[in-house]
């Protein structure tokens, strides 16, 4: 069903189990395809974390062949994590093309505040007008504030919740939905805050659950393009409850990688709607 309808037929706005399980099985039926520029860490699980929700990634990069695929895919991931110059104008083109073709595109600026290089591409990448950005709630602060700040590496420093106001703002001059992943991840347009309470804490010792799920948001927000906001907030929960029953089993990191996916690929609705937690912050 249609989000739209769903909520026409419910309307209550705050029934988010059903909103987020309406996109999951949507994302199933459909299968996006999502292209991927994405750093050298992140390929398999971001790969894996796409196919196990039901999308069909690529990891396609090269700046020769984006004129011929991107037009055809759903949405595009772009994640800045292993940077050199050569990979940037094909980001950029990336982003341009994808855009032209009124498809919608998600930005992980992942270690944003730490060179001056970095920055510089984030803040260009995002004048091309991401319809999400999600990043950890340092790269957050350093994007909004537009400078090298206190981040340590790819992690952060801060909690997500010292990131609301820097996440507001930089909604407001973007024009995009922006993410904040952490204890709580926040996501905001710039007006309305909601908070997705789901994850556990072992997660952060898995690299790349980050830019995992900034994936999973493009592959929601390619099935809900003009809900993102919803589809944003609902993909964090969702990756979050299949971390949550991973680590029923999991004996830590690396055991819990492969339960995250496990989880992810047989989540039903009876633990999406026990689960989930999405509150107006
Ligand atoms: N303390 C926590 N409790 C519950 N879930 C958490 C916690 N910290 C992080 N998470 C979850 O872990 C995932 C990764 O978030 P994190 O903030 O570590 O991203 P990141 O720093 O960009 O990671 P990476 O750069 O390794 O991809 C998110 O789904 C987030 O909700
Ligand atoms: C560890 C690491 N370094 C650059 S990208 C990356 C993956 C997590 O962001
Ligand atoms: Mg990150």
């Amino acid at each position: 069903m249609e989000l739209e309808a769903k909520r026409n037929h419910d309307p209550d706005l705050n029934d988010w189990a059903s909103i987020a399980w309406t996109i999951l099985c949507n994302l199933r039926d459909q299968s996006p395809l999502v292209q991927c520029i994405t750093n050298y860490v992140s390929m398999d699980l971001m790969a894996n974390t796409l196919l196990s929700a039901g999308a069909s990634p690529a990891m396609i990069h090269s700046i020769e062949e984006i004129p011929d695929f991107t037009p055809h895919v759903r949405a595009l991931c772009i994640n800045v994590g292993t940077l050199s110059p050569n990979w940037l104008p094909a980001m950029k083109a990336a982003a341009e093309l994808i855009t032209k073709s009124g498809k919608p595109w998600v930005l992980d600026p992942v270690a944003a505040g730490a060179s001056g290089f970095r920055l510089k591409a984030c803040l260009e990448l995002v004048g091309l007008k991401p319809n999400v950005i999600r990043g950890n709630a340092s790269e957050i602060i350093a994007l909004s504030k537009a400078s090298l700040g206190v981040t340590k590496g790819v992690d952060s420093s801060h909690e997500s919740i010292d990131a609301i106001d820097a996440a507001k703002s930089l909604a407001q001059a973007s024009g995009a939905i922006v993410a904040v992943s952490g204890a709580v991840d926040i996501v905001t347009d710039g007006n309305r805050v909601v908070g997705a309470h789901n994850g556990v804490p072992m997660m952060q010792k898995i690299t790349a659950t980050g830019c995992a799920v900034t994936a999973l948001i493009a592959a929601f927000v390619a099935v809900e393009p003009s809900n993102a906001l919803e589809a944003t907030a609902s993909a964090l929960s969702i990756f979050g409850i299949a971390g949550e029953l991973g680590m029923d089993i999991a004996k830590g990191p690396a055991s819990l990688r492969t339960h995250l996916i496990d989880s992810l690929h047989g989540l039903d609705q009876a633990a999406v709607f026990s689960r989930i937690k999405i509150t107006l912050l």
